[in-house]
C-alpha cells in the first residue's frame, strides 16, 4: 500500500483570510499546500504570485506545492524559490525549453515537477523523467476549480505509474481536478500518490476540513 499525500488547493479557500485557511488545513491533516499560480494568459484566470506566497510561508511548515500556470516561467523561478516554494511544477506547453527550466528549478533549491494538460500525452515525460520529482496529471482543463473529473486521465495515470516504476525513483504522481470521495479512490487505484482537491476540501468551512481530507484518503491496496 502506498502512502497517499493530500494537497488541498487554496484556489477554493477564502482569499480574504488565506493565512488562517492554511493553518486550518494544516491542522486538519493536509500533507502539502497546493498553490495555483495563474497569469490570465496561459490559463483564462488570475490568482497571485511570489509576494503573496512569501506572506503565506510563515503560516505552516508543510511543503508548498506550487503549480505554475504561467508563460513564460524562467524569469520567475528565483522569485518563487525566495518566496518559499518547495515543489515548482511547470507545463511543457508553457515554454520551448522544458529541460532547461527543470534544471533551473533544481539549481534554485526546489523540487521540479511537470504538469500535463488533459490533451497532453504521458510520453512527453520520457525525456525528462530523471530530472523531475513530481508529475501532475490535470484531470480538468486548468484555470478553475469545481469542474468535472475527466475520466480519460485515469489511463494516463496508469501509463505514468509504469514509467515511474521503471525508474526506481520515488517520483510523486499527483492528480488535480474534480477529485472527491468518489473519484479519489479510483485515481489511487490507478497509481497516484498525491491528491489535489479544492472544492472537496474547502466545502463546509473549517470545521469540515478534517473529515473532508479523510474522505479523500481511503485505504486502497495498490
Ligand atoms: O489547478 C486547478 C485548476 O486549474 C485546481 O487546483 C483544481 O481544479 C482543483 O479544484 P477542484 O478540486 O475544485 O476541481
Amino acid at each position: 500500500m502506498r502512502d497517499i499525500l493530500i494537497s488541498p488547493s487554496i484556489l477554493s479557500a477564502d482569499f480574504a483570510c488565506l493565512g488562517e485557511e492554511i493553518r486550518a488545513i494544516d491542522h486538519a491533516g493536509a500533507d502539502m499546500i497546493h498553490i495555483d499560480v495563474m497569469d490570465g494568459h496561459f490559463v483564462p484566470n488570475l490568482t497571485f504570485g511570489p509576494p503573496v506566497i512569501e506572506k503565506l510561508r510563515p503560516h505552516t511548515k508543510k511543503p508548498f506545492d506550487v503549480h505554475l500556470m504561467i508563460a513564460p516561467v524562467d524569469p520567475f523561478i528565483h522569485a518563487f524559490a525566495k518566496a518559499g516554494a518547495d515543489i515548482l511544477t511547470v507545463h511543457p506547453e508553457a515554454g520551448a525549453h522544458l529541460h532547461r527550466t527543470l534544471q533551473a528549478i533544481r539549481a534554485a533549491g526546489m523540487k521540479p515537477g511537470v504538469a500535463l494538460n488533459p490533451a497532453t500525452p504521458a510520453s512527453i515525460i520520457e525525456p525528462v523523467i530523471d530530472d523531475i520529482d513530481l508529475v501532475l496529471v490535470m484531470s480538468v482543463n486548468p484555470g478553475f476549480g469545481g469542474q468535472a473529473f475527466i475520466e480519460s486521465q485515469l489511463r494516463k495515470v496508469e501509463q505514468l505509474r509504469q514509467m515511474i516504476d521503471r525508474t526506481g525513483r520515488d517520483i510523486i504522481l499527483e492528480i488535480d481536478g474534480g477529485l472527491n470521495a468518489e473519484t479519489s479512490p479510483r485515481a489511487i487505484s490507478a497509481g497516484v500518490t498525491a491528491i489535489v482537491a479544492g472544492s472537496a476540501v474547502f466545502k463546509g468551512g473549517p470545521t469540515a476540513y478534517a473529515d473532508n481530507i479523510r474522505a479523500l484518503r481511503p485505504s486502497v491496496h495498490a
